[in-house]
C-alpha cells in the first residue's frame, strides 16, 4: 500500500474520504520535528504540506521514493520546484480553493482600516465620547489597486465592484487583450505599477515571493502613494520593507496597513519590537486564506490531486 505522509493541519474528513485506499500518517506536529519527519518519509509516495514545511535539500533526499507533494495552498515558494522537477515529483497546489478567503480579508481589512472606528471601544466603555477622532471613511468612490492580477486579486476585484470601488491592477505576464480585464462584473482598469502605486486609496498586494517581487514595496514606492493611503499584503513576507511600513504609518503617510504575511514567521524578537504599538495597524498570523470552509476546500482538492497523481 503506498504511503501518504501528512506534515501540517487539514481536514481530516478529506483524508478519509480521498486517501482511504493508502497508508497515511496524519501528524501535523511533524513539521516542528524536522528528524521524525524525515524519518517518517523513507517509504513514502506522497507528502501533504501547508505553507512551512520546507520541501527542498535534507528532506527531499530523505524520501527516495517520493513521487507527489500536494501543497494545502497556493504559495509555492517553500517548495523546491527545479528538484522536484528534477526527480519527477510532481507538484499540486489547492489553486482556486482560497482565493474567497482571501478576497474577503483584503475587503473586510480595507473597510476596517479605512473606517477606522472600530478601535474606539475601550475608550467608549470607559464613557469616552470620541467623535470626530472617530470619523472615518467610506469604501464607495476608493480606488482599489490590485498588484497581481491572478485568481485571487480577480476575486478581490469582484467584491470591491459591488461596494462601488474603482478598481485598477497591474499584471505584466496579462496581455491587454487577456479577457482577466473584462470581468463579467464590474470593471478593471490595466495599470502600470508606478501610476497604480501612486493612484490608489487601498493598494493590495497579489504576487508570489519570486526574485522579481522581493523588496517591490518598498521605502521609495509607499512614499509614492497618496497620503492616507492603505497597504494590504495578504500575499507573501518579503515583497514589502516591514520598516518603511512601520515608519510610513508612525509619519502618519499611511492611513493603515494590514499585514498577513511576514519575513519571518512567527515574529522574531526584532520583529515584535518593530510592530510593538504602530497606530492603524492589523497583523494577523499567515490566516487570510485560512477559514473553516476554505480548509475543507483546499484538503479535498489536495487530498484529491494527491490521489488521482498516485493512482496514475
Ligand atoms: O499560499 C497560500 O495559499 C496561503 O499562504 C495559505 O496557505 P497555507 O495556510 O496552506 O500555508
Amino acid at each position: 500500500m503506498l504511503k501518504v505522509v501528512i506534515s501540517e493541519f487539514m481536514d481530516e474528513a478529506a483524508i478519509r474520504a480521498e486517501l482511504a485506499g493508502f497508508e497515511t500518517l496524519y501528524d501535523p506536529t511533524l513539521v516542528d520535528r524536522p528528524d521524525a519527519l524525515r524519518a517518517a518519509l523513507q517509504e513514502a509516495a506522497g507528502l501533504i504540506v501547508r505553507n512551512r514545511t520546507q520541501v527542498r535539500g535534507d528532506l527531499l533526499a530523505a524520501a527516495p521514493d517520493l513521487k507527489v507533494v500536494g501543497r494545502l495552498g497556493v504559495g509555492l515558494d517553500n517548495i523546491d520546484l527545479p528538484a522536484c522537477a528534477a526527480r519527477g515529483i510532481a507538484v499540486h497546489p489547492a489553486t482556486g480553493a482560497n482565493d474567497g478567503a482571501v478576497a474577503e480579508y483584503v475587503i473586510g481589512t480595507a473597510l476596517l482600516l479605512l473606517r477606522g472606528a472600530y478601535g474606539a471601544s475601550a475608550q467608549v466603555a470607559a464613557g469616552a465620547w470620541p467623535r470626530n477622532a472617530s470619523m472615518g471613511r467610506e469604501i464607495a468612490g476608493k480606488r482599489l489597486g490590485l498588484v497581481g492580477f491572478g485568481a485571487i486579486a480577480r476575486e478581490t476585484a469582484r467584491r470591491a465592484a459591488a461596494l462601488d470601488m474603482a478598481v485598477s491592477a497591474f499584471d505584466p505576464y496579462l496581455t491587454p487583450e487577456d479577457t482577466a480585464w473584462r470581468p463579467a462584473h464590474g470593471s478593471v482598469t490595466r495599470a502600470e505599477l508606478d501610476a497604480l502605486i501612486a493612484s490608489s486609496d487601498v493598494l493590495s498586494l497579489h504576487v508570489p515571493l519570486t526574485e522579481a517581487t522581493r523588496g517591490m514595496i518598498g521605502s521609495d514606492a509607499i512614499t509614492r502613494m497618496p497620503p492616507g493611503a492603505i497597504l494590504i499584503n495578504a500575499a507573501r513576507g518579503g515583497v514589502v520593507d516591514e520598516r518603511a511600513v512601520v515608519d510610513a504609518l508612525r509619519s502618519g503617510h499611511l492611513g493603515g496597513a494590514a499585514l498577513d504575511v511576514f519575513a519571518e514567521e512567527p515574529l522574531d524578537a526584532m520583529g515584535g519590537a518593530l510592530f510593538a504599538d504602530v497606530p492603524n495597524l492589523i497583523l494577523t498570523p499567515h490566516i487570510a486564506g485560512v477559514t473553516q470552509e476554505s480548509n475543507v476546500r483546499v484538503s479535498a482538492v489536495t487530498a484529491r490531486a494527491v490521489r488521482r497523481s498516485l493512482e496514475g
